[in-house]
């Protein structure tokens, strides 16, 4: 008889099944015969949204099965809720606030027996109390959720204490691999100087477009429909994304700093920010408040050759993220669409530094990243027949 082959099992929790989370769900249940070739299984026993939790019968012995998952993704796309699946059975709703007790019970069940995932596809800080919690019961962590790292520091702290047990990859640059480039970088005792970017895809894209001669507010919402930007499109607009990306790579850096210590330019004034007015206001009568400014900025740096980026420059002495005039024919000014590119220095990338570029933003690239870095964690998974 031929013998089954050993393959490792990652049992997973995602949290947050919106634009990345959906597409993180596919990609996996596409994926099965990849991974079975590679001897590795992924199994999803629990994701969870802002209001409840979906979870398997029993998770050490089953996840949620393929169609069900697909049902999922379809159920969430037409904005039904979790608890509409209820029926397929072998699962379990469980609503906030109990929905994370759940999740902690899920970790500390199979945090240190068979291994547990959880995946931060979420856009909050809500998070961070359970992924605390995880990390102290054994768990794996991956991020694509910025905002975990960019609290205290002392939570980056904690969440980064077992540095193999964590991957955070898709914080910056999506799927592009600058965490894993620095980290290799530091590992080889090359100091980095200087980490030099543009780190938007949103951004990149509302400033190629705006060269082409489009209105900044008809190209946002473009941004937003092609799943580039932020769930309110003001946190990309204020600069806040981008400079969570930049204290991220500043304190993997070794910086201890926080985000008041960041030099960040708003491209919209208070009066249309989230104290003030919904995302719905600000996407129908908010941003064409600001297309003649904007526009003139374009048409003055036009005047002298140059373009507008949104540039993140991460010194030894401090970082800043901000709009700056470049030359049209460099690096970033040559940047179009929601690529992103990033320039490391160090004293062996000095003259010549490492330059990573290729598409910034999107759920399709950003849920491929995620996948990888979970994918990445199996050799810490125990391999099963
Ligand atoms: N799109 C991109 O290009 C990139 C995105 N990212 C990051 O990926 C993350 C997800 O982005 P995106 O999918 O576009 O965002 P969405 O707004 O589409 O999805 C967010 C999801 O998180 C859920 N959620 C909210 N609060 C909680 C909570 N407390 N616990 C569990 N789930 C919760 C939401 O629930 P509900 O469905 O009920 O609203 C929703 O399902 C963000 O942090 C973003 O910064 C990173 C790199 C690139
Ligand atoms: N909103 C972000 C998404 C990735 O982090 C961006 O536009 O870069």
């Amino acid at each position: 008889m031929p013998q089954a082959q050993a393959r490792a099992v990652l049992p997973v929790v995602l949290l947050g099944c919106g634009g990345v989370g959906r597409h993180l769900l596919r990609h996996i249940v596409s994926c099965r015969s990849l991974h079975a070739n590679q001897g590795v299984a992924i199994r999803v026993v629990g994701v969870a949204d802002s209001s409840s939790l979906l979870v398997a019968d029993d998770v050490r012995a089953s996840g949620l099965d393929d169609a069900l998952l697909n049902d999922l993704c379809s159920a969430k796309s037409a904005g039904s809720p979790l608890s509409s699946l209820l029926a397929r059975g072998h699962c379990q709703v469980f609503n906030k606030p109990e929905a994370m007790g759940k999740v902690i019970d899920a970790a500390t069940m199979l945090g240190r027996t068979t291994g547990l995932v959880i995946v931060d596809c979420s856009a909050t800080y809500d998070t961070v109390g359970v992924l605390k919690d995880a990390v102290d019961h054994g768990c794996c962590v991956v991020l694509a959720n910025k905002k975990p790292l960019t609290c205290a520091y002392e939570d980056f702290k904690k969440l980064t204490s077992h540095f193999r047990q964590i991957r955070f990859e898709s914080t910056v640059g999506a799927g592009l691999p600058v965490i894993a480039s620095v980290t290799r970088i530091i590992a080889s005792g090359d100091p980095v100087s200087r980490i030099v970017g543009s780190l938007s895809g949103t951004l990149g894209y509302v400033m190629s477009e705006l060269e082409d001669g489009n209105f900044f507010s008809e190209v946002v919402k473009t941004a937003k429909a092609l799943g580039y930007t932020e769930p309110d499109p003001r946190d990309d607009l204020s600069g806040m994304d981008v400079a969570r990306k930049a204290l991220i790579l500043a304190r993997l850096l070794g910086q201890q700093i926080s985000m008041e210590n960041i030099n960040v330019e708003s491209l919209y004034p208070s009066e249309l920010g989230p104290e003030v007015m919904s995302t719905t206001d600000f996407l129908e009568s908010g941003l064409a408040k600001l297309d003649e400014t904007i526009e003139e900025k374009v048409k003055a740096a036009s005047l002298r050759g140059n373009v507008l980026r949104y540039v993140c420059v991460i010194g030894k002495t401090g970082c800043q993220v901000g709009l700056q005039e470049v030359p049209k024919d460099s690096a970033l000014g040559r940047l179009r669409g929601s690529d992103n590119v990033v320039e490391i220095y160090s004293r062996c990338y000095e003259s010549s530094p490492l330059v990573i570029q290729g598409a910034g933003a999107g759920n399709d690239t950003t849920a491929a990243g995620v996948l990888a870095d979970i994918i990445d964690l199996q050799d810490l998974f125990q391999a099963r027949p």
